[in-house]
């Protein structure tokens, strides 16, 4: 079987149980080999590579709806669909995204990156189908991880009480990014040990035939087995209780075992939940022995596992991860929360040194935000780390319950501005426009890994209300760090090079192109002054007084949405002021969603590159020359 002639799910249709196998063997090699050049989501994908293929081989895609929750283990389905061909240009600029796209695939039904999104989609879509009396089948495919996220648990809510036809496949693989963590996976992990089930049984038996002959230990044995039939009985209670009808749990690598399950849920009236178990990482031994790390993974040396990383300055990443620790050292009050990110965010080497002050709470970034304005309003020190991206999901929690009584809760917001090729269900860049019209918030970002480590002690040692640090995805620009924290004041910009004329008003990473820049119009006989923004809000209002006064014109910068962003606000305060002499020019990010590629190549496109800053401030600086 050659992988390239794959073009349609229909090709696999008449392979035996045999040619399966060997497809799937072949399809990991395949994976392995392609990712290993451009990095991707290696172990969710070669964990479901028999699920994919049974599920292909048995429904017909797309009439058949297959929905893939958060998407990222989308890979297989892709080949299947015709697209082997593209995987080299899997997650690059113009390439094949890393997520269902429906511009790539009619078989892509449901566009996702975020996540626990397909039950409500699969009941939309179930609704529509009924009311246009259509017939064909709607089956969601979502992890163990993503179902603890509210919103499944929301639409599975919903689809107990509809009742409509529906096939969800809940893919068990014990594992979110990191371990899994919670009552539910609880109750799957009972689920899950089916042997025990097996053993439980025997014993009932064994114990049934012993009684009558072991006289007084009767009600010992009784109690026993009642202890034993209460395992026995959950069996799906969970998703039983909830109106779906519960498969398995089953074989995720057994085609025998997948045909004969997903046949009979088939055939079963009402919503039904297919359990499959997997192994995340499965066919390559690196990823099953560490399947966080190959969860998503860049380019790796296929033989060890290595990834092929370059030398470079710490992370953001790791500069948040050892100052928090640090700062929790000297006070105990501090605790620091997760949704499902520990690796991603750093925070697993808090959990290493402060477990019982650490809280990955799963996919739940609502309730992460709520629990932390809980704990503040009793006086501890949350620190609450979420991607920009995730943290859309809490706006309502930050404006109603921490930001609306004021308590002191410290958002490290992580992969603040483009995030590279997870592409535009992910790239950090409303965070700035969803946060700074909310009373009493304060939102900060630091030009370099240096400031990053000062703001956390501000923020968290030396400030009370709702503060956020945003901070970009990788690499810091490689300053020193300072070895002692120092408090940075609320609302205070940095000059960081005097000019005239025209001021350069830079948030975070924009700050080192913006001195770049400066250095560069030095040759035109133009000095701009550049200022780092380091707070997004308060404005230092101080400052842009004096620039008024002194007849300065105006450049913002930022790695975020313009509408309604940072220099917007500059605008709103001249405005608001009647300075309108002042020329104000805004450069950030258009109001389009970004598709995915490098992050230097996405500012290029965007225009937030040291060329174009260049040719702004002349822009500027001719216009006012011809006024004068
Ligand atoms: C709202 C949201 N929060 C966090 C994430 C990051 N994330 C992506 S995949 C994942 C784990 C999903 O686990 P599971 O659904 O079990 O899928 P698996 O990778 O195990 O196949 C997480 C936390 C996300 N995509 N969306
Ligand atoms: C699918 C998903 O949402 C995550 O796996 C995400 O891709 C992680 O991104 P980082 O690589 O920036 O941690
Ligand atoms: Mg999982």
């Amino acid at each position: 079987m050659e992988l390239n002639n794959i073009k349609d799910p229909k090709d696999i249709k008449n392979l035996s149980i045999k040619g399966l196998e060997q497809l799937s063997y072949e399809i990991r090699q395949f994976l392995i080999e392609n990712l290993s050049k451009t990095g991707g989501h290696l172990a969710p994908n070669l964990g479901v590579v028999e699920l994919t293929l049974a599920l292909h081989y048995l429904f017909d895609s797309p009439t058949d709806k297959l929905i893939w929750d958060v998407g990222h283990q989308a890979y297989v389905h892709k080949i299947i669909t015709g697209r082997a061909n593209q995987f080299h240009t899997l997650r690059q600029f113009k390439g094949l995204s890393g997520f269902p796209k429906r511009s790539e695939s009619e078989h892509d039904v449901w566009e996702t990156g975020h996540s626990s999104t397909s039950l409500s989609a699969a009941m939309g879509l179930a609704i529509a189908r009924d009311l246009k009396q259509e017939k064909h089948r709607i089956i969601p495919i979502i992890g163990d991880g993503a179902l603890t996220g509210g919103m499944a648990l929301e639409a599975l809510n919903h689809i107990g009480h509809e009742k409509r036809k529906m096939m969800v496949i809940l893919n068990d693989n014990t594992m979110s990014i990191a371990p899994n963590v919670g009552a539910i996976h609880n109750h799957l992990e009972r689920l899950r040990t089916n042997e025990r089930y097996l053993k439980v049984k025997d014993e009932i038996e064994f114990l049934m035939k012993k009684i009558p002959a072991i006289g007084g230990k009767v009600a010992k044995a009784a109690e026993k087995i009642k202890d034993s039939l209460k395992y026995l009985v959950i069996n799906g209670a969970l998703f039983e209780e909830m109106g779906l009808t519960y498969f398995g749990p089953i074989d995720g690598h057994n085609f025998e075992d997948l045909f004969t399950t997903l046949k009979l849920a088939d055939k079963t009236d009402g919503p039904v939940l297919v359990h499959v178990v997997t192994k995340k990482g499965k066919g390559y031994r690196p990823a099953e022995l560490n399947a966080d790390k190959f969860h998503g993974i860049s380019p790796y040396k296929i033989e060890s596992g290595e990834v092929l990383k370059k030398e470079g300055p710490p992370t953001y990443t790791e500069v948040f991860s050892k100052t928090i620790i640090n700062i929790a050292k000297k006070n105990s009050d501090v605790v620091a929360i997760t949704a499902a990110m520990p690796s991603g965010t750093g925070l697993n080497k808090f959990q290493r040194v402060f477990p019982e002050r650490f809280f990955d709470v799963g996919i739940a970034e609502q309730h992460a935000t709520t629990l932390a304005a809980g704990l503040a309003i009793d006086g501890l020190k949350p620190v609450l780390a979420i991607y920009s991206t995730f943290l859309q999901r809490s706006y309502d929690q930050i404006l109603h319950d921490v930001a609306r009584q004021n308590l002191h809760v410290t958002f490290a917001i992580d992969r603040a501005g483009f995030v590279g090729d997870d592409g535009e269900t992910h790239h950090g860049v409303f965070d700035i426009a969803y946060l700074r019209h909310l009373p009493n918030m304060t939102v900060m970002m630091p030009k370099d890994e240096n400031e990053l480590q000062h703001m956390l002690y501000s923020a968290v040692e030396h400030h009370h209300g709702p503060i956020a640090v945003r901070y970009p995805r990788g690499s810091g620009i490689g300053v020193q760090l300072d070895p002692e924290l120092r408090q940075i004041p609320i609302g205070k910009f940095e000059i960081v090079k005097q000019g005239y004329g025209i001021a350069i008003l830079a948030v975070g990473p924009m700050v080192s192109l913006a001195e770049q820049a400066a250095k560069r119009l030095e040759e035109f006989g133009i000095f701009p002054m550049v200022i780092n923004a380091r707070f997004i809000k308060p404005l230092d209002e101080e400052l842009l007084f004096q620039l008024a006064e002194k007849h300065f014109q105006i450049l913002t910068i930022e790695e975020g949405i313009t509408s309604g962003g940072f220099g917007s606000s500059i605008l709103e305060f001249y405005a608001n002021n009647n300075l309108d002499h002042i020329d104000i020019k805004i450069m950030g990010i258009p109001d389009e969603f970004i598709e995915q590629g490098s992050i230097p190549k996405l500012r290029e496109l965007v225009g937030l590159s040291v060329d174009n800053i260049v040719n702004q401030v002349r822009y500027i600086a001719t216009k006012h020359k011809r006024r004068a």
